[in-house]
């Protein structure tokens, strides 16, 4: 698939088959996917990938999160959580300088959007979740994100089910300023 392509076709996904996807797959795709520009070269990301039983586990952990601070309905969070085949969490080591740790997170976002690509092209879908409740403390210590990371977010990898309409852009002519003095 040419590049333009990939890029105006993918789509992010919410509904996934009952099909499992190859960690060694997914293990490939990252490695593609960490080749990223990075000012200093820091390099300050890391993974956690969660499928099979561990999915039930994760989804347990949602139920009791929406439980707990009443979010969210339970069941709800629990059942979005259960029909994803693989849960991809990416962290990043948290500079304390805040212009690092910019650069750092838009090197670290560059990653998860590499992946989402590459992925689609195997006809995988992915998207990326920042749910409210990935900063409670129980979302973290579940995918054991350390003090000190910042939880970037989750993917939810998985063959589609549905694949949802594509939402229009403004088109880039509108925004764009251009000067030649
Ligand atoms: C930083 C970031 C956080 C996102 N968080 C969520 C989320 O929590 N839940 C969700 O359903 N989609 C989330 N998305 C996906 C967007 O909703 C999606 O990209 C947007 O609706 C456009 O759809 P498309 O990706 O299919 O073009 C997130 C995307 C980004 C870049």
């Amino acid at each position: 698939m040419e590049l333009a392509q990939l890029l105006k076709e993918r789509r992010s996904v919410q509904l996934f088959e009952d099909r499992p996807v190859s960690v060694k797959l997914i293990t490939q795709l990252l490695d593609t996917s960490v080749w990223v520009p990075n000012h200093r070269m820091t390099q300050p990301w890391r993974f956690v990938l969660v499928h099979g039983d561990g999915v039930k586990r994760i989804a347990q952990t949602c139920r009791s999160i929406a439980g707990r601070t009443g979010a969210l309905d339970g069941e709800k969070a629990y059942n979005k959580m259960i029909g994803v085949p693989a849960l991809l969490t990416v962290a990043m080591r948290e500079n304390p300088n805040l212009a690092i740790r910019e650069e750092d997170y838009a090197s670290t976002s560059c990653i998860i959007h590499n992946f989402s690509l590459l992925a689609w092209e195997k006809g995988i879908g992915t998207v990326w979740k920042t749910p409210g409740l990935m900063h409670q403390p129980e979302y973290r210590e579940a995918f054991g994100i350390q003090p000190g990371e910042k939880l970037v977010g989750t993917l939810h990898i998985g063959y589609p089910a549905k694949i949802p309409a594509a939402q229009p852009r403004i088109p880039a002519e509108q925004l764009l300023t251009i000067m030649d003095s």
